[in-house]
């Protein structure tokens, strides 16, 4: 078991005197439905520790819920392995492996009522302890006095907390998100996401999520893989992988961006907006991405080497802007106070140097 201290502003952060056990490496994970047509899921490799929440983030089709289902046993790959506690569970049954899934239509039993569902999960503990356990978990989601009520009877993300509650009553080793959040609303959707974040976190379990949501990835994992075409693109931090993405399918995945050419030489790259500061010992032709709040806009006194503002959209606490600069559009995040209107010229101030991607 991994063990946290509590940092500032009560931010939990790993205890560097205990190493967190492996709990799941996935080794060259392979699926083909149909012989001679692409792989469904390609070759994918990952290992989390014990208390790790990766998310497995991509496009519609890109192969997610397939790695979910053959680390669940629900599907076979054609080739790789699966080990969960270093145990090769490749070919074991979805019963013999102390995985818990939560589907994204919750799977509850209509005609149980609330704390039924959850007694269902705890078949492994003796009848007399159940009840006890059924309170606890219950309790632990804020779902106290709705122990009767049937699933009908309940709210979407109400449902939601029972189907996760279930799940954790089994006491798996690892939990399975399908697009948990899905069918909540924006603001119910952002509470629930960070509740149950920081329930995993508490409980230490496991997790690996599957979200087509950049924002719910970045915010929920402590790990974010991108997916593309059945390929692990990119793993690592939240931080990272927006920061610096390795290639430009990722950069866009992941939000807005801005691709920009150069010369690179001794830590300095030349691009249209100027020459920007990037790792020293890259020379040649760069791609560069940019992100939009990375770039700052400022009144121009002519339309000299400027950029016309295009369109402008208000969304709260920022805008966003589209300008055009040498026939070349670009896009800045500006906040609401910084308003220019559409058809003036403002230059393009490079606030951070942007990351390097490989060609
Ligand atoms: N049972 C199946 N038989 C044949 N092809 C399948 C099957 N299940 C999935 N596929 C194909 O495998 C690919 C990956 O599907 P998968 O459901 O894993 O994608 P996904 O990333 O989870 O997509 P979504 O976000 O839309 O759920 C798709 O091209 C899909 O059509």
């Amino acid at each position: 078991m991994s063990q946290s201290l509590l940092g500032q502003g009560g931010v939990e952060i790993e205890d560097p005197r205990h190493s967190p056990e492996v709990q799941i490496e996935v080794n060259q994970l392979t699926k083909l439905f149909r012989q001679g047509e692409r792989a469904a899921v390609n070759g994918i490799s990952f290992t989390l520790h014990k208390g790790d929440i990766l998310a497995l983030l991509g496009p519609s089709g890109c192969g997610k819920t397939t790695t979910l289902r053959m680390i669940a046993g629900f599907e076979q790959p054609d080739s790789g392995q699966i080990l969960l506690q270093g145990q090769d569970v490749t070919r074991l049954s979805p019963q013999a492996r102390k995985i818990g899934f939560v589907f994204q239509d919750y799977a509850l039993f209509p005609h149980m009522t609330i704390a039924q569902n959850v007694a269902f999960a705890m078949r492994h503990l003796a009848k007399r302890e159940r009840p006890a356990k059924t309170r606890y978990w219950l309790e632990l989601m804020g779902l106290q006095g709705l122990e009767n009520r049937y699933p009908n009877e309940l709210s979407g993300g109400q449902q939601q907390r029972v189907a996760l509650a279930r799940t954790l009553a089994a006491e798996p080793d690892l939990v399975l998100l399908d697009e948990p959040f899905s069918n909540l609303d924006a603001s119910l959707r952002e509470t629930t996401r960070n509740e149950m974040r920081a329930l995993f976190k508490r409980s230490g379990t496991t997790v690996i999520l599957v979200t087509h949501d950049q924002a719910e990835a970045l915010t929920f994992a402590d790990q974010v893989g991108v997916m593309n075409a059945g390929r692990l693109e990119q793993l690592d931090t939240p931080q990272h992988v927006y920061q610096y993405p390795s290639n430009a399918f990722v950069a866009r995945f992941l939000g807005h961006t801005n691709l920009l050419y150069g010369d690179a030489d001794n830590g300095l790259v030349k691009t249209a907006l100027g020459d920007l500061q990037i790792e020293p010992g890259v020379v040649g032709q760069v791609r560069l991405s940019l992100r939009p709040e990375d770039l700052h806009l400022s009144p121009a006194p002519t339309c000299d080497a400027a950029a016309r503002v295009i369109s402008r959209e208000f969304r709260g606490h920022d805008y966003f802007y589209t300008l055009e600069q040498d026939g070349v559009q670009y896009c800045v995040i500006a906040p609401s106070h910084h308003c220019f209107d559409v058809g003036s010229w403002v230059n393009i101030n490079v606030l951070r140097g942007g990351s390097v991607l490989p060609h």
